[in-house]
């Protein structure tokens, strides 16, 4: 299937059958902005509601929605206005441009696959069945350094920095493909859309490019909703945008799109997870960081439980939640032969966090980062906490009291206020945020050289011994206080779609032009397509009732009785929309009350009561039942027509 699939027939069904559009495509359209028809639509809400159960609902989380503008200070803080950027070149003369990295890897791969053609076409040459003026570009041959090379960089396409971008451009030579012009140096571009916030425009804000700022600042109220219990995990599913510098691929790079994220809240001495046993002998295909750095792309299946004992994951609870993720996407209908877990490379995690993985999804357009799943410490906490003196922290009373020695700085009151006055609180606050290493080498300085030096509010101090002594003392604690490390799970729904839609693109082998989408009962955006035999005015009152029963049986059906077409015309225009049931009302429903209802991939009939196939249905629907089991309790009856 996988081999004979075509893009151009998908996408052209896409857009006949609208499930996805360019935005404002009569006004000429906008890169990275799409408009969702019914299908799109329903498919997207359907895989957010199993995501919602799948995650909120049976692993008990807290679902919030926060405010989608930012302000600047927020971002600023958490990394975003420095670091949120991408690698930007341009053609050297249109000024087109590129993300740098997407560029290197378009150029190298048309290279590796022009060289592909070149040793086809030696081959067909020698075999005597060359097609002259067949390739419309000439075909490369490469040395076996330069594949080995090109291939060593592509496995490491996600962790160059600037410098590295830059040496791999000019080395190899890579020019904006569509004028062979070379093209600028890489630099760094931020993804944010920036705004500003009321009337006066001295308030900046930014759309949020992700949803997880909002449940951080509120950490404090979460807990607190938790009864201060841990760990415990907060929830939000909304709209990010993202400035993308070039955004080809359809929805999989788009500039506004939905994001299901989960913030896992974890003690960081303790990362186990009550219920790891359940995902413990899944099977991951795991591509572990050290095998991309070595040049490969070489997967190892292993269980989780496999994996996180050999520390190829870091811990219980990260092990915990890409098994999680991995159900969920089998759920929805994800193809998991297509589907691996990426770590991330040294340079391409970010400096706080302390492991990486990405759910990888193939389709047309190579593997495609469709969730991503890090242990970010406790980044994120510590800098709003830092920044706004909010605590952001739990305190856990402890039953045995912690007794430990910590170095404190006692200055002597009676001289250290006269001597430094107004500045003296923050030289005292100063001192008071040094970490222990901190304290430890200005002890050794203030016992040594008798005085210190002191940074704060842009001014240097010299603290003298007699101002100051910095002892250990004992301590005795009844609560423990800590910032939790934080898992996050980071869904891209878009990115799930149009993979999902792909997997489920099939032409039926002996109809070739009529094309089928395979969702399954719950993610289809129809369940149940009804449809008479005819026009006969016989049948309406059937199709009324039995739509009636349904919808009000929470299933979406749609009616097709335009009859003018034949049924198998309308079958198959329907299976373009993947409904999984087709139910027909013909003359034996009018004598006898009964009904057939089809399934769409095998096109297998069963002929039952209303009431028995309605309930039939439900069951498919709920999932309580199978096509496949039921067709071992009932007979299959010969195809109204295929
Ligand atoms: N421009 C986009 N269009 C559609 N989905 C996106 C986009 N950017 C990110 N996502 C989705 O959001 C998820 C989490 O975002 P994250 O910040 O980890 O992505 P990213 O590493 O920036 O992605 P990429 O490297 O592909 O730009 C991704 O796994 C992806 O599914």
């Amino acid at each position: 299937m996988e081999k004979s699939f075509d893009r151009a027939t998908l996408e052209a069904v896409l857009t006949k059958r609208f499930f996805y559009v360019p935005s404002f495509s009569i006004y000429g359209g906008v890169a990275g902005l799409y408009d969702f028809g019914p299908i799109g639509a329903a498919l997207q809400q359907n895989l957010i509601n199993v995501w919602r159960q799948h995650f909120v609902v049976e692993e008990d989380m807290l679902e919030i929605e926060g405010a989608i503008i930012t302000p600047a200070e927020v971002l600023k803080t958490s990394g975003h206005v420095e670091k949120f950027t991408d690698f930007m070149c341009k053609d050297s003369v249109t000024q087109e441009v590129f993300r740098a990295d997407h560029l290197v890897e378009a150029v190298l791969e048309a290279r590796l696959e022009a060289d592909l053609t070149a040793q086809t076409a030696n081959a067909e040459i020698s075999a005597g069945s060359a097609k002259k003026n067949k390739a419309t570009k000439p075909p490369v041959k490469l040395t076996e350094q330069q594949i080995a090379k090109y291939n060593e960089i592509l496995a490491k396409i996600d962790n160059y920095n600037k410098q590295e971008l830059a040496d791999i451009i000019t080395e190899h030579d890579i020019r904006n493909p569509a004028t062979n012009n070379s093209v600028t140096p890489p630099n760094e571009f931020n993804l944010m859309f920036e705004t500003s916030i009321g009337p006066a425009g001295n308030h900046k804000g930014y759309l949020r490019p992700e949803t997880a700022q909002a449940q951080f600042v509120n950490f404090s109220r979460l807990l607190e909703f938790n009864n201060q219990k841990m760990p415990f995990a907060s929830a939000m599913v909304g709209r990010s945008f993202r400035n993308e510098i070039s955004p080809r691929s359809g929805l999989l790079r788009v500039r506004e799109f939905n994001m299901a994220e989960v913030e896992h809240y974890v003690d960081p001495n303790d990362k186990s997870h009550k219920k790891f046993s359940e995902v413990a002998n899944i099977k991951l295909n795991l591509l572990p960081a050290n095998v991309q750095e070595k040049g490969s792309t070489q997967t190892v299946e292993i269980s989780i439980g496999e994996a996180v004992s050999q520390k190829i994951i870091d811990n219980e609870t990260l092990g915990y939640f890409l098994g999680r993720i991995y159900l969920y996407l089998v759920k929805v209908g994800i193809d998991t032969s297509r589907l691996r877990f990426r770590q991330h490379m040294s340079n391409e995690m970010a400096h706080y966090a302390c492991d990486c993985w990405d759910a990888e999804i193939k389709n047309s357009y190579g593997w495609i980062e469709c969730v991503g799943c890090a242990d970010r410490s406790a980044y994120d906490l510590t800098v709003h906490s830092k920044k706004t003196k909010e605590k952001l922290c739990v305190r856990e009373n402890l039953e045995t009291p912690l007794v430990y020695d910590a170095l404190v700085c006692n200055p002597n009151k009676k001289v250290f206020g006269p001597k430094f006055k107004q500045n003296a609180k923050i030289i005292q606050e100063t001192l008071e945020s040094l970490s222990q290493s901190e304290l430890e080498k200005l002890k050794s300085e203030l016992d040594t050289a008798g005085k210190i030096n002191i940074d704060a509010n842009n001014q240097t101090f010299e603290i003298s011994s007699d101002l100051m002594t910095i002892n250990l003392q004992t301590f005795k604690e009844n609560v423990r206080e800590y910032t939790p490390n934080v898992i996050e799970p980071s869904f891209g729904i878009g990115r799930i779609l149009y993979s999902l839609i792909e997997h489920s693109f099939y032409l039926r082998p002996e109809a070739e032009l009529r094309t089928v989408f395979k969702f399954n009962p719950t993610i289809a955006p129809f369940k149940v397509l009804i449809l008479p035999l005819s026009n006969n005015d016989l049948f309406a009152p059937f199709l009324i009732d039995i739509a009636r029963k349904l919808r009000n049986n929470g299933v979406p059906a749609r009616v097709d009785d335009a009859a003018s077409a034949s049924i198998g015309r309308r079958y198959s225009r329907n299976d373009e929309l993947g409904i999984p049931f087709a139910i027909t009302v013909d003359f034996q429903t009018v004598s006898d009350k009964t009904i057939t209802i089809r399934e769409r991939d095998s096109t297998n009939q069963i002929r039952g009561s209303i009431e028995v196939i309605l309930d039939l249905v439900a069951d498919f629907i709920y999932g309580r039942n199978t096509w496949a089991k039921a067709t071992e309790t009932y007979q299959l009856v010969s195809s109204t027509s295929d």
